[in-house]
């Protein structure tokens, strides 16, 4: 409602619509068991086969405290490409893996490794920057908006402006 005051959000005398809202968001390879959990967790016995999920599913949970929304996006190769788009807009990941699934579990390992950033240490071998011995100097610097880390209150490019500068002076 409008005339919520904020902070009160948690008291105990919310109506429904003044819920909160908590999301998950479920993902892993196609077969490993998303829909399964999401029909056990609404207390729908789990089906016997394998129906593949084109797209969504999701399927809402209310607790005492807040709703939890809990959202499927199909494991199907050409879904996987829209997984990252949602990882930063929930509140928790649940990245289900098929434990008989031995054959395919460098599948999930890399689906998994793909929704998160590189560190510089992975960039740095991923680049094979180690491996560059030219004469010229190599450097691998962070570059994003965000504060270069908790050290520095600067976003990444500063430090590379500053960098520039220094090598260009
Ligand atoms: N034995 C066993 N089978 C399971 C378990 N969880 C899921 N399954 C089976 O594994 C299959 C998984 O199917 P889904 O849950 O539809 O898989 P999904 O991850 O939603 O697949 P997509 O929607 O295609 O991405 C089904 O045949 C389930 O019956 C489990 O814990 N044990
Ligand atoms: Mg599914």
């Amino acid at each position: 409602s409008c005339s919520q005051t904020p902070g009160l959000k948690r008291s105990s005398h919310l109506t429904l619509e003044e819920l909160e809202q908590r999301e998950v968001l479920v993902l892993g390879l196609d077969g490993a068991g998303k829909s399964t959990f999401l029909r056990v967790l609404s207390g729908k016995p789990p089906l016997e086969g394998h129906i593949p999920t084109w797209g969504f599913n999701s399927v809402r949970l209310p607790t005492k405290d807040f709703e939890v929304d809990l959202l499927e996006i199909g494991g199907s190769q050409n879904l996987r490409f829209y997984w990252k788009e949602f990882v930063n807009e929930v509140d928790v990941l649940v990245f289900v893996v098929d434990s008989a699934d031995r054959l395919r579990l460098p599948w999930a390992r890399q689906e998994l490794h793909k929704l998160e950033a590189m560190s510089m240490v992975e960039m740095q071998q991923e680049l094979g920057l180690q491996a560059i011995d030219s004469q010229r100097e190599v450097f691998l610097l962070a570059a994003s908006i965000a504060p270069a880390g908790p050290s520095s209150e600067e976003p990444g490019t500063v430090h590379i402006w500053k960098l520039l500068l220094e090598l260009l002076s």
